[in-house]
This record gives C-alpha cells, structure tokens and sequence, in this order.
C-alpha cells in the first residue's frame, strides 16, 4: 500500500493514509467494519470444533426453527366414480363411500385440511355435471363436513372435470375461449361450493378477471367469509397421475396459454398473484414445488397472504424414494421456504411419521 491508503499493520494498528498523525476516514471506516465483524462472528473454527450454539441438546432446542407438525398439512382428497377399482394410484382418491374413514383418520391425526377434487360425470360442452345438483363435488363438500366439521375444506373450481374435451374453460363454436360462460360456470361453481359448506374455493383455469368475478359473486351469495385461492399453476409434467386418474388431460392439445412457462416462472408468477390479490384473492396456491422451490421463495417475499404450496401427484410418485423420513424433510424445506400450509398426498404418512416421533 504505497503512500499509505488504508489498512491494519502487523499489529492491528490502522496505519494512516498519509499524515501519520491523524488516519483519513476510509482507514478509519475499514478499521471499524473489521473490528465489527470480530465482534458479531467468529471467522476461524473454534480449536475444539465446537460450536456453543449446538453443542448441547437443551441448546439446540433453544435455538430449533419451527418445526414441521400435523396442522402445516392439508391432503388432496380425488372422489372417484363409485364402481372405481380398488387399489387407487394416489392416497386420498377413493369413492364417495371410502370418504367418511379416510377424512376420520386424517382429523384425528391433525391435517388441517383437504383439497377435494371430483371425478367429473354428465361431461360436456358446457360441463353440465358441474352445475348439477347434488353433483360428486357437492356430495364430497358434505361427506367431508359431515364427518370432520373442523377440517378446512378447499374446492377446486374449474371445467376440466366436466367438460368433454378436457379443457379447463369453456369453448366458443369456432374453438377460442368463451369468456362470459366461463366466467359465469366459475361463479356459480364457487357459491355452489360454498353453499355445499365448502371453506375456501380455489379457481384453477388461470383466466384473467375471473377472480374477481367469483370474489363478487360469493358476496352477493352471502359467502363474504369463503376464501378465494387461486392457483399458480406451472405447466409440468408433474400433473400427470392425477390427470391420468381423474381423466382431464385436454383431448386435443394443451394448457400452455393458461399455465405459467417454467422458464419465465420466476417473474410471472409475481406478476399473476400480484393482478389476483387486486382481483380479490385471499390466499395462494403455487403447484408444483418440487421444480419451482425458487419461485416459492420469491413469492413469499413478495406477498404477504397465505400461500398454499401445492407438491402434486408427480411430484409425491416421485419422491417415493425418498421414504418417509426424506418426504418429511422435503416437506420442512416447503414449510422453511416460506409456505403457511403443504397441500400433499403424503399427508396421512407425514403426520404418522410426526406423531411416531412425539410419542
Ligand atoms: N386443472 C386441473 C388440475 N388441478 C390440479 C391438477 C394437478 C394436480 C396434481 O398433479 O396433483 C390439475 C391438472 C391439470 O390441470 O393439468
Ligand atoms: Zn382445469
């Protein structure tokens, strides 16, 4: 340092920048940072290798973050047609007969909640099952309460499931998107929903305006206390089994114009949820996670309502190799990286897993 700019001599004293008397102010600014950071963090391994802040179990539980419980889970429960055979792909997709033991034993192991999907039936142009009276979804909303007041029921509220050609909106004759009509099925599915005692109702057709069309019509059905959680949903594979099962892969084509691209995930998806909390929305759901923890994060610091991180079924038949241990610490991750709730089809096994561990 010819001429004397700044820094520490052999014996931590600040040499000066150029009259020896008196250190000029980047010297001394340099010297304060070092003896700050001496001070706040220890920049060499203790001779011992131990560290004071984990070596001892009470510390350790002194200092843990917030752990992974029962309430941080809510389960994807699929009603499938009564006559589906045993043996389904996916925990929680069982017949309406099968709901009443399965929600039993998720309430009593604390899941806070079910996402309740149907099986569509009396499929059309213009998803007439989805409006039918009594239809499977509703029969889901009132199974679930009958059994489990207290879980939280969310309802998926889009026409893939009960239109024919598979598309989650409704068509005009020559083929583009007819928005009044899906904005009114969207609508009148969610008071539907709420009316069935549905808690949250979560739109799933990514179209602009629609939140707001269903945020009205709830208040004008008298359901200002019905939450409105749209989804973020990426365009994946990882949708698959569920597709698969409840038959809604599109019969010619794709989602692609509705869902996010994976590659610009990261800004659009700030932009889609910033437009639906001005439309309306309560809380969010991002789906999948897996591949998409980096938008999770970003999300989080940009909103502050709950999100909803949503690990979907190619997702959970993927991480079937992690067993159940690895699925727990993948679920603390989504929990960690800023989700309020994990909606997961390895619920019912995490939840075991956690009160295995407490007892
Ligand atoms: N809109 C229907 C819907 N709702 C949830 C999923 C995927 C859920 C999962 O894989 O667990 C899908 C599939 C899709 O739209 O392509
Ligand atoms: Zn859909």
């Amino acid at each position: 340092m010819a001429g004397g700019t700044w820094g520490r001599g052999a014996h931590g004293i600040v040499r000066p920048c150029r009259a020896p008397s008196r250190p000029c102010l980047p010297t001394l600014r340099r010297y304060l940072l070092d003896r700050m950071t001496i001070l706040t963090e220890r920049d060499a391994p203790t001779p011992d290798g131990i560290n004071p802040a984990r070596a001892r179990r009470v510390v350790r539980a002194l200092y843990t973050g917030p752990a992974l419980t029962a309430a941080d889970l809510s389960a994807p429960l699929l009603t499938l047609p009564d006559d589906a055979k045993g043996g389904s792909a996916l925990p929680g997709a069982v017949p309406l007969a099968g709901i009443p033991a399965t929600v039993a034993r998720w309430a009593e192991l604390g899941i806070a909640g079910v996402k309740a999907f149907a099986y569509g039936h009396d499929r059309d142009g213009r998803a007439t099952g989805a409006l039918a009276p009594g239809n499977r979804m509703v029969a889901t909303i009132a199974a679930v309460k009958d059994i489990a007041p207290d879980t939280a029921v969310t309802t998926e509220v889009c026409g893939c499931s009960w239109t024919d050609h598979g598309q989650c909106v409704l068509r005009t004759d020559e083929g583009g998107i007819d928005l009044d009509a899906t904005y009114q099925l969207m609508a009148d599915m969610a008071v539907q929903h709420a009316d069935a005692g549905a808690d949250v109702v979560s739109p799933t057709a990514m179209l602009d305006g629609s939140i707001r069309v269903v945020r009205q019509a709830l208040d004008a059905a008298g359901h200002r206390d019905v939450g409105v959680n749209p989804n973020l949903a990426i365009h994946t594979t990882l949708y698959g089994p569920f597709k698969t099962l409840m038959n809604t892969d599109p019969r010619a084509g794709h989602r692609r114009g509705l869902q996010l691209e994976p590659g610009r995930a990261d800004r659009d998806t700030i932009t889609q949820a910033r437009r639906w909390i001005t439309e309306g929305a309560d809380s969010l759901t991002l789906q999948p996670v897996m591949t998409a923890v980096d938008v999770l994060v970003r999300l989080r610091d940009d909103q502050r309502v709950p999100i909803v991180a949503y690990s979907t079924s190619g997702e959970w038949a993927a991480l079937q190799a992690l067993g159940t241990s690895g699925m727990v610490e993948y679920l603390t991750m989504l929990k960690r990286a800023g989700a309020d709730q994990v909606l997961t089809f390895a619920a019912e096994a995490a939840a075991q897993y956690l009160e295995a561990g407490r007892a």
